[in-house]
This record gives C-alpha cells, structure tokens and sequence, in this order.
C-alpha cells in the first residue's frame, strides 16, 4: 500500500434502503471518503455480514451510466450491478462503485469510443483511436478504500483479471475471482468477446453472429 492510504479517512456513512423496480430489497451502508488518490466521489457500499471466518466478497463496479441506469444493452454493466448487489447481500461484502465512466475515460469520450464501434472498431480499438489508453482503469483509490474500511483479505466479484492483479500488487490479498454472470445478448455480443479475447476476461459465450456484429 503506498503512502497516500495513511492520509485517507472516513467522510461520512449513512444507511441507504435499496428498492429495485421487482421489489428486491437491501439495506446498504454507504461510506464516502477524504483523500483518495484520484480525488474521485468514489463510494462504498457494505451490504449484508459474512458468517464468522468468512471472507468478504467485493466487487469493483465501474461506472456505466448508459448501462446501469438507463439499462443500455450495449454492455453487461446493469444486470452486473444488479447480481452484484443480491450477491453481495448474501454473503455479506463490499460493492465499491468506482467513478471510472468508460473504462476510465469518462461519458462523452465513451460515447464518442461508441460512434466509432457503430464505424466498425472494436471497443479497445476504439479507445485507441480516440487517443487513449484501451482501458485507462487505475483501481489505487478503490485500495485505499478497502484499506480504510478493514478489509485486507477477500473474495472478487469479477471476471476481469486486471483488477485483481491491481489490487495484490497493493497488497490486498484478494484469494480468489468469483465470476460474475454472463448477460450476453445480440446487442452486446461483440463487445462481450472483445473482452474475453483482448482483455482475457473469463467469460464463456456462445459465437457472434452476423446480426450481432452489424449491433455492434
Ligand atoms: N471506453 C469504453 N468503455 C466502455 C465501453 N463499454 C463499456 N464501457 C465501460 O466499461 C466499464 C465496465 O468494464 P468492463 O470491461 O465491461 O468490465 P470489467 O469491469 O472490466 O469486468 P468485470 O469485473 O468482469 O465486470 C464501465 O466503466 C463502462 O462504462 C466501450 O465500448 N468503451
Ligand atoms: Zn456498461
């Protein structure tokens, strides 16, 4: 952990009763923070408790404003969001909301990145050509934040083996990647095996098809 987590600090922590549209329900504890590396409104939510000698299972969630509120099905991020929460509520854990709109790139560039798939590029491609990095992820913050909220040993919620080689190499000792689910549709197939091909992120899908690739 580098020297910037010392300097990090609990904000504020409030109870949030979450209610989804099928009336799921769960209760969160919403912490904010002071001093995190990228000065980013990131947020943690703790849900549920695991059972003693159990460790907490986390997720890293990028941010998708198109996915996780308006329900794009370009992407996977919504129902990702939304089993991470059930998940999490179960077996009692962390879902750290990351501020890292478009891979970290923010919304308008992302949307911009989007313009370009519909040109043909691929979703790394496209970064690219916009004159960023493939994926400008940096998960320092999301660290600082495990460290400040006691969590140093954990199970991740993610297919992505990016964010866990991240995190050790912070010191979080991060004992296994539990998958997420696999919300494949025509619309997001492509960007879907982008992912497992560029990004070796494990997730099994079934072949593109012509209609999926003209989706984008
Ligand atoms: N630049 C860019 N960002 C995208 C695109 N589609 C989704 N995103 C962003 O990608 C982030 C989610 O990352 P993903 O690569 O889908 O998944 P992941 O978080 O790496 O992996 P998991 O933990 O397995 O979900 C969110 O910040 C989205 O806004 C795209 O085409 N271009
Ligand atoms: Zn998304």
């Amino acid at each position: 952990m580098d020297s910037t987590s010392d300097r990090v600090a609990i904000r504020t922590q409030v109870q949030v009763p979450l209610r989804f549209g099928d009336g799921y329900t769960a209760l969160a504890r919403v912490t904010t923070f002071r001093g995190l590396a990228d000065g980013q409104e990131h947020l943690a939510l703790e849900l549920g408790d695991p059972e003693d000698g159990e460790l907490p299972l986390v997720r890293l969630h990028s941010e998708c404003l198109t996915g996780d509120v308006f329900g794009s099905a370009r992407c996977d991020c919504g129902p990702q969001l939304r089993e991470a929460v059930e998940q999490i509520a179960s077996a009692g854990g962390v879902l750290l909301y990351l501020r890292q709109e478009g891979r970290g790139i923010g919304l308008y560039n992302k949307l911009d990145a989007y313009a370009l798939q519909d040109a043909g590029l691929d979703t790394y491609e496209a970064n690219t050509a916009l004159g960023f990095a493939e994926d400008a992820r940096d998960y320092s913050a999301a660290a600082q934040m495990l460290a400040t909220l006691g969590i140093t040993r954990l199970d991740l919620l993610t297919n992505n083996p990016d964010k866990v080689g991240q995190l050790r190499e912070h010191g979080v000792a991060v004992r296994r990647s539990v998958p997420t689910g696999v919300f494949a549709s025509e619309s997001n197939l492509r960007y879907l095996h982008a992912k497992a091909e560029h990004t070796r992120h494990t997730i099994l899908l079934p072949a593109v098809t012509a209609s999926a690739v003209a989706a984008g």
